[in-house]
Formats: structure tokens, C-alpha cells, sequence
């Protein structure tokens, strides 16, 4: 049996993961960031890894279908889950943003209506401001709201600020830094304290 289970975020960071584990000389056979496979043993059969959205990594790792995840902080913090978050990876780097036209005030508007993936991460930011508003969940493309009329500003991930440029909008406000972060289960970590702190201990050495 797998010492512990890595649940590994799919998507954009999945070659980085993928990478990272590489260097620290666990591979798995067959795994690639585009491998259909969702189960994955390293060579010893000392750990298993799943393959996931990112937005359910954090799920996975709370209710102990794995005992670490690698994944976003934007899902980290999305997901509300309870969770030890014990490294930062430094890959996936973008940040969480308050984007709209050039000029848009935010303090005029009440309530503000905001278009985000991310309705925790909104709310708990205007409230944080003590700023009331409206949110409008959408699932990508959130920068056509502003544009269209369906929200007065959006909250979402800059990574280069291509999309918003592109789509002559500016950040307006940054609410914060976003990595892909080191997740562990809190029973795990006790339970299975040998195996994941030693494991943790080589992912800092890797770490560039
Ligand atoms: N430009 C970016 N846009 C979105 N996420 C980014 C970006 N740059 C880095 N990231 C990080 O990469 C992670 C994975 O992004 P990706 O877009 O592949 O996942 P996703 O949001 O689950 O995608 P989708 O919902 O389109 O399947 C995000 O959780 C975030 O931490
Ligand atoms: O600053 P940039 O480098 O342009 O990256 C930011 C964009 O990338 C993400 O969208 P994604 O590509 O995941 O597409 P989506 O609109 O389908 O969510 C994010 O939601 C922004 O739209």
C-alpha cells in the first residue's frame, strides 16, 4: 500500500507539478499533463497520485482522499477548506485582481456589481472593506462583463495583463499574490508524520 496520496492540480501548472516531483527524482510512468489516466503509482508503489481539477483538490485533501495537494492558492482560498498549507511552490504566479474601464470609481456604485469565478474570494474582500455588493457567478470570459453591462467591475486572476489589455480594461485594485501551494491533511499530518514531513523536506530542497 501507497505511503500517502498526492491529489495534483490539472490544468496550466500540471508540467511545473509534474516537474517538480520529477526533480526530486519521483516519477510516475505515463504521467503527462495531458494523460487521461487519473491514477498514477511511483516506481516503488510508495505513492499514489491522482490527477485533478484544481478546483477540487482542496475537497480531496480536507476529506482525506489524499493527504497532500498540489495546487492553487486561488482554489485554496475559494474553497474555504481546512487544510495545513505548508509551501509555497513559487509556480503559477498571478494575482487576484479588481479589473474595470479606465476611470471606474468603486466607492459611487452601491451595491457594486461584481463578475468573478470566484464569489468567495470577492466577497470576502469587499466585505473585509465593509463594501456592499452584488456578485454575478461566472465560469470564464468574466472580462466581457464589465464591457457588456452585466457587471460594474470584475475580481479575477492577472497573470501577464494581456486579457485585460486586450480587452481595454486596467486593474484598479490588487487584492492578492497567487502561487500554487503545498496542502496537507490535518490528520495526515499527524498520522502519517514520518512519511509527509520527509516528503516536504524534499520538495524544499527542489524548490528553485
Ligand atoms: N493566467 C492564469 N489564469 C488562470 N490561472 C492561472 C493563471 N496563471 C496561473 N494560474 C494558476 O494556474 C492554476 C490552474 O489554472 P487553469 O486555468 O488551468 O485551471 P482552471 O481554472 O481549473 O481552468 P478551467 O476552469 O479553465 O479548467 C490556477 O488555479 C492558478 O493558480
Ligand atoms: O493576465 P493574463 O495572462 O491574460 O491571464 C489572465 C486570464 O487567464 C485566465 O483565464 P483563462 O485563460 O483560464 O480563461 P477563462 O476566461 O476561460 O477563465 C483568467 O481568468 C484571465 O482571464
Amino acid at each position: 500500500m501507497a505511503a500517502f496520496t498526492i491529489a495534483v492540480a490539472k490544468g496550466r501548472t500540471a508540467d511545473q507539478s509534474i516537474h517538480l516531483l520529477d526533480s526530486m527524482g519521483i516519477t510516475f510512468q505515463q504521467l503527462t499533463s495531458s494523460s487521461r489516466k487519473l491514477i498514477f503509482y511511483n516506481s516503488d508503489e510508495t505513492i499514489k497520485l491522482i490527477f485533478v481539477k484544481g478546483v477540487d483538490v482542496p475537497t480531496y485533501v480536507a476529506k482525506g482522499a489524499a493527504d497532500i495537494g498540489i495546487v492553487g492558492k486561488d482554489n485554496i482560498l475559494e474553497s474555504q477548506a481546512d487544510v495545513y498549507e505548508v509551501l509555497d511552490l513559487k509556480i503559477g504566479t498571478c494575482k487576484f485582481a479588481v479589473a474595470g474601464k479606465p476611470g471606474q470609481l468603486l466607492d459611487t456604485i452601491k451595491p457594486l456589481t461584481i463578475a468573478t469565478k470566484y464569489p468567495t474570494i470577492a466577497r470576502n474582500y469587499f466585505s473585509r472593506k465593509g463594501k456592499s455588493i452584488d456578485i454575478v457567478k461566472l465560469n470564464g470570459s468574466v472580462e466581457l462583463a464589465p464591457l457588456i453591462g452585466l457587471a460594474d467591475v470584475i475580481v479575477d486572476i492577472v497573470e501577464t495583463g494581456n486579457t485585460l489589455r486586450e480587452n481595454g480594461l486596467i486593474i484598479l485594485e490588487e487584492v492578492e499574490p497567487i502561487s500554487t501551494r503545498l496542502i496537507v491533511n490535518k490528520a495526515s499530518f499527524a498520522l502519517k508524520s514520518q512519511a509527509i514531513h520527509s516528503f516536504i523536506q524534499e520538495v524544499q530542497k527542489n524548490l528553485t
